[in-house]
């Protein structure tokens, strides 16, 4: 993922007193300038509105939406021009300007009150907007500590914005008369500018930075989140682009639609910040394709009810599904590969829809008896919800990560905080030939079972065993080719029944070539890994049938089920945290994903409890080792009581039977 200078210069200063008050300015500042940028939408919207009062539904769909496209065009197209231009000057002159620059617009807008000037000045507003862009971007992508905090003061201004709207637009109708009505919101916004501009003035000053091309972002990013976010976007920007006609059809006037956008703005926030929350250990890549698919839904219902309150409240609810979908994608997928995607599909919606209104015109439907008048614009708002639901639904295939798993079970483990894990099924071993004993070493990466085997092994001969270490992928010659091809990350787009074959081979592989000849002798086998690391991650972690995973393996092996399998257990963060080096293609995975391993391993350990030692693995390791002796001691051939070893010191080796 690209990042740009400013996600490695503005959040790597250190936190000292000085910079911390910096950062406070310039979160002021940007939340300053946000509002602005989110006033001016409506505001502008609004004025063009009042200049075509006079005419059909048509052009004042079409300058309503040429608006909000202008105002969407550049973060899309301009930002890496208008990013370049800015890199000559410094960094707090350019957003100083610029706000200044916008200040004047705003100003200009009323003054000129001519059409073709506020298209111009919606467009060139929305040329200043990409200056803030590696503050906002640039520290979501670096995963700075900050970027929540200005991410929140970017977004979080937009319900704000849309309710000052509201308040504007009735204080401007009173006030100022219809040919006038958004005059008031022009000039205040214009002030939110000017403030921004005069705070901006007092940042530290410092070299603009590159603003990457979010069409770039976009193709190099290539993944189906993408399409999900799209489908969404699609449905937000085709409300926002009728919302202006919309509101007055029903007879709200300026004010209906400050409140359309609020309840969106609202909702898109919500789901942004708070949606993934609310569902805690849920897949975020199955949420986000369900929220792609609830997203048209609710747009339905929105195009379909024709009353103001109902439209508020779907539109709501559309931003708080839309919010939730960005929110996911953008952890899936990268903050600025979602931004693009949303925006791609927010402009061609701005720019399709009121188009479609305007060709389909109004028509009054009779259904038996009742008859029902249908807009162009619901006509419109019904076809783009359609077609966002056809890109939700094909979205949803390819996201969803938990595929096979139920979806309600899956909710209600969600809603109580946990991982659903699917039961475990039935695996009778196979009658074994060999004499030896067999120890699986089983968790999550970095929970100390490579640490914990090898004790195991050092132990057992010490005391005088023939013992086999092995692991698991891996272990033979051509288990070292599999384990490269399956650990490289530079394997990409490996399909998971792919994934869980190849594991499978290895096994396969290490059981007919390390495992059974060593037990067959009679030696003791300790492995770092086993079928129960297929279930776990191909089967809990990719969401595959857990059961048909078991099958394949029972094959792949022989049917051969370790007499003894230790488990530790450690949560996915603090185990991926005692990892050095770069992490491995699996250990890249998401923290869902070490999650649902996790309760994997947990759902197979209680199926099986008398074949499972399940240690918290955050013990310290000669604890863990006692215990793992105690347990193999117990399972050995010949055991002796732990107190004799105490006394003697001496462990009785195995001898042949
Ligand atoms: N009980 C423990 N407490 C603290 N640190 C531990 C403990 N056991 C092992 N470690 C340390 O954690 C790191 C990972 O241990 P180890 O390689 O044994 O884990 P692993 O489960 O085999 O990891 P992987 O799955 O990546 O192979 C090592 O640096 C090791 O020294
Ligand atoms: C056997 C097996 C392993 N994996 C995963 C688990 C780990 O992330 C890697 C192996 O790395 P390690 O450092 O050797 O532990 O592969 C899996 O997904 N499925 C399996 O069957």
């Amino acid at each position: 993922m690209t990042r740009t200078g400013a996600n490695r210069s503005l959040p790597a200063e250190p936190p000292d007193v000085a910079s911390t008050q910096a950062f406070r300015r310039l979160r002021t500042a940007l939340s300053l300038s946000s509002l602005g940028r989110w006033l001016s939408l409506p505001a502008l919207t609004a004025v063009a509105g009042v200049l075509t009062r006079g005419d059909d539904v048509p052009a004042r769909l079409r300058a309503a939406g040429l608006v909000l496209a202008l105002m969407l065009l550049p973060a899309l197209l301009l930002a890496p021009a208008v990013g370049a231009a800015a890199s000559r000057l410094d960094r707090r002159l350019a957003l100083a300007v610029g706000d200044g620059v916008r200040f004047a617009l705003l100003v200009s807008v009323p003054l000129v009150h001519n059409l073709v000037w506020t298209f111009v000045a919606a467009l060139l507003v929305a040329c200043v907007t990409p200056l803030w862009e590696p503050v906002v971007a640039g520290s979501a992508e670096a995963g700075d500590e900050r970027a929540p905090s200005l991410l929140r003061a970017a977004y979080g201004t937009a319900p704000v914005a849309a309710v000052l709207f509201a308040v504007l637009a009735l204080i401007g109708d009173a006030a100022f008369g219809d040919a006038h009505r958004a005059d008031l919101a022009a000039y205040a916004t214009a002030v939110v500018f000017l403030a921004a501009a005069a705070l901006t003035a007092t940042l530290p000053g410092g070299p603009a930075d590159a603003v990457p091309s979010p069409l770039k972002l976009l193709v190099r990013g290539r993944d189906a989140a993408g399409l999900a976010v799209a489908g969404a976007a699609l449905a937000a920007g085709a409300v926002t682009s009728v919302a202006l006609v919309y509101a007055n059809e029903l007879g709200g006037g300026d004010a209906g639609y400050g409140s359309v956008l609020a309840g969106l703005a609202a909702g898109l926030v919500a789901g942004r910040f708070l949606g993934p929350r609310i569902l805690g250990p849920f897949s975020r890549r199955r949420l986000l394709g369900l929220a792609a698919i609830a997203t048209p839904l609710a747009l339905l219902v929105t195009a379909l009810v024709q009353n103001l309150v109902v439209v508020v409240v779907g539109a709501a609810a559309l931003g708080l599904l839309a919010g939730i979908a960005w929110a996911a994608a953008a952890g899936a997928a990268g903050f600025g590969y979602a931004r693009a995607a949303a925006l791609v599909a927010a402009l061609v919606a701005a720019a399709a829809t009121p188009a479609l209104a305007g060709v389909l015109g109004d028509r009054r439907l009779k259904v038996g008896g009742a008859s029902y008048d249908l807009t162009g614009v619901h006509a419109a708002l019904l076809i783009v919800a359609v077609v966002a639901l056809v890109l939700g639904l094909a979205a949803f295939r390819r996201v969803d990560d938990r595929r096979g798993i139920p979806l309600g079970a899956d909710l209600a483990a969600a809603l109580r905080g946990e991982v659903y894990a699917p039961p475990v099924p039935e695996r009778a071993p196979a009658a074994r030939t060999e004499r030896g004993v067999f120890v699986a070493f089983e968790g999550g990466d970095g929970a100390g079972k490579t640490t914990q085997a090898r004790l195991a092994a050092i132990w057992l001969r010490d005391h005088g065993y023939d013992v086999v270490t092995t692991h698991e992928p891996g272990a033979t010659k051509t288990g070292m080719r599999l384990r490269a091809l399956l650990l490289d990350r530079e394997t990409t787009g490996l399909s998971s029944r792919a994934e869980t074959l190849l594991y499978a081979a290895d096994r396969a592989d290490h059981a007919a070539n390390v495992i059974r000849p060593a037990m067959a002798r009679g030696a003791i086998v300790v492995t770092d890994r086993y079928v129960d690391s297929s279930l776990a991650y191909q089967g809990y972690g990719r969401g595959q049938s857990v059961q048909e995973i078991a099958e394949l393996n029972g094959w792949a092996t022989g049917g051969l089920v370790p007499d003894l399998t230790v488990l530790l257990e450690l949560p996915p963060d603090v185990a991926l945290a005692r990892i050095t080096g770069t992490p491995d293609r699996m250990e890249a995975e998401s923290a869902d994903f070490h999650e649902r391993v996790n309760a994997g391993f947990r759902a197979l350990a209680q199926a099986d409890p008398d074949r499972y030692l399940v240690l918290d693995a955050s013990r310290p390791q000669s604890e863990l080792s006692r215990a793992i002796q105690d347990r193999i001691r117990a399972i050995l051939p010949d055991p002796v009581p732990a107190g004799t070893e105490d006394v003697t010191s001496t462990f009785p080796a195995i001898t042949d039977v």
